[in-house]
């Protein structure tokens, strides 16, 4: 079982509980409760508050239980978990204009993703109320702190607070990204004793930014007392200026020195900037020889920032850099239904597949291609379907109504750009020359059709679905390292998706 069915499952879950349950029991415990992840042996749950977790414990996993042996068939263990998703910063932006008329019904509650620009432009603050600590000791030593009360997420004019979506039981897990998850993770859970300083790089729109903010939520949660910063390095720089305009630049030194946990968001605005470079150097060796975390992201690797200092490239080369790659279309699909479930937004399928094929390389513009879909739906009153997805999108995919990309088509276009013959290509022969275009075509129905795994192992030749996952791993193992194939699947997309 893998996150992809987990809506449909959770769906009917719903269906038998809210039969098993009276109305109150059901609207106050089950029907906040959020489906995070399923595994062969477990099925996650997260509540918006601890009571309600305590709760659901205490009373309702009996039935919770029952109800998805019932709809799964299998005895999962129900893990729950609380996600303090209730309390909010004090001064979020307002949602977004297209997110407020949603359709009546279960999308009545639905909102948007806060657009993260304009999120970052707000200046909230956590309390320690928002982020309640564990007791997880840390050896890292906790910076003199003179009141403990104080908020533990240092904010001022120019730091930024996390975004409260941002958090690893919201991260979709993918090949793209797995590493760069599992290595937050082991980041979050002991800040500064694996991996310091922690470099994550990547495209634009591809996680870096809700990878950053999970970390810091989960240090907040786990380490109570350490001071996290959070901050752009464009916000960094402004406020060095600043700092420097109003002849006060030792608060400046004295604020970045004394944290925990400094996190700084997209570094590659700080290059060209000699000065702040200068004083990030500083503030950088400092807080490493105090043993405190660093977590740097930036849209390239540290080799290929241009004009960035030697001396600092080679600190950031440190520690461990990692990065995060285009998701493949299972994990876009993924993507889309937790960001669908946890706006509580009703989507079929189809619109699912149309739209996770298309936009292949910014999880942002999948997002928000969701989102303008749902909104579009609710203006015109119309049922989401595959048509309605295609007018609400015109403007982004042009083409107007999709094609239906099948897997002859591809067939046919990936035998032709490799000048093989077609029933060479469906045939068992095993030779490079041919294997080598069959696996790139096994993987192309895998990622534009959603055709199932034994009926593509069908389609080429009668083999078996086994061979087409291996097909699939293997070339996008390789177009991850191997530009020159990277380049080649593309144009044949492009091929495909022009006919
Ligand atoms: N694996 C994922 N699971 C769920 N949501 C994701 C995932 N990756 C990215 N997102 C979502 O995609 C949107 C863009 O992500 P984010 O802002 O973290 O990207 P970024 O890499 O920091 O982009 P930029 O290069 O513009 O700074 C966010 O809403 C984020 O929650």
């Amino acid at each position: 079982m893998d996150d992809v069915r987990l809506p449909a499952i959770w769906e009917q879950v719903l269906k038998k509980l809210e039969q098993d349950l009276s109305k109150l029991a059901f609207d106050t415990w089950i029907k906040p409760t959020i489906p995070l992840a399923i595994t062969e042996t477990t099925l996650e749950i997260g509540t918006p508050k601890q009571i309600m977790k305590e709760w659901l414990e205490s009373r309702y996993l009996p039935v919770i239980v029952n109800a998805v042996q019932t709809v799964t068939q299998s005895s999962l263990t129900i893990q729950i978990t609380n996600l303090d998703l209730e309390v909010e910063p004090a001064n979020l932006p307002e949602e977004p204009e297209s997110t407020q008329n949603f359709p009546a019904e279960k999308n009545s509650q639905a909102t948007a993703a806060y657009p993260r620009n304009s999120y970052r432009n707000t200046t909230a603050q956590y309390t320690n109320s928002a982020l309640p600590s564990a007791s997880s000791p840390v050896p890292m030593t906790k910076t003199a702190e003179p009141d403990a009360k104080q908020p533990q997420l240092l904010t001022t004019e120019e730091s930024l607070p996390l975004n409260p979506k941002y958090i690893f039981e919201t991260f979709v897990i993918g090949n793209s990204n797995r590493f760069a998850h599992a290595a937050s993770l082991a980041v979050a859970e002991a800040p500064a004793q694996v991996y310091n300083p922690f470099f994550i790089y990547g495209g634009v729109g591809l996680g870096k930014t809700h990878l950053m903010h999970a970390i810091g939520h989960r240090i907040l949660k786990n380490h109570s007392g350490l001071k996290v910063v959070y901050i752009s390095s464009e916000k960094f720089t402004n406020e060095l200026i600043n700092s420097i305009r109003d002849g006060n630049p030792e608060s400046f030194r004295q604020k970045y020195r004394n944290i925990d946990v400094l996190l700084v968001d997209d570094i590659q605005f700080l290059s060209k900037k000699e000065h702040t470079q200068e004083e990030f150097f500083h503030t950088f060796n400092t807080l490493h020889e105090a043993n405190k975390q660093i977590i740097i992201s930036s849209d390239r690797p540290p080799r290929d920032i241009q004009t960035l200092e030697d001396r600092l490239r080679s600190r950031f080369e440190w520690g461990l850099i990692t990065d995060i790659q285009a998701p493949d279309l299972e994990t876009r699909i993924a993507i889309l239904r937790k960001k669908a479930m946890l706006e509580n937004l009703n989507v079929h399928n189809d619109v699912m597949v149309y739209i996770a094929s298309r936009i292949d390389n910014n999880i942002r513009e999948l997002e928000g291609a969701l989102i303008r879909v749902m909104a579009y739906a609710s203006l015109t009153k119309q049922p989401i379907d595959i048509d309605l997805a295609a007018e609400a999108l015109k403007d982004i995919f042009p083409n107007g109504r999709p094609k239906q990309i099948t897997m002859e088509l591809i067939q046919d276009i990936v035998a032709s750009f490799f000048k093989i013959k077609m029933d060479e290509l469906l045939a068992k022969k095993r030779t490079r020359n041919v294997a080598f275009p069959r696996q790139i075509a096994m993987y192309l129905c895998r990622e534009l059709t959603d055709t199932s795994l034994p009926r593509i192992g069908e389609m080429f030749g009668g083999r078996d679905h086994t061979t087409v996952i291996h097909a699939h791993a293997k070339i996008s193992r390789e177009r991850n390292e191997d530009t020159k194939l990277n380049h080649t699947i593309k144009e044949l997309i492009k091929r495909i998706e022009s006919m």
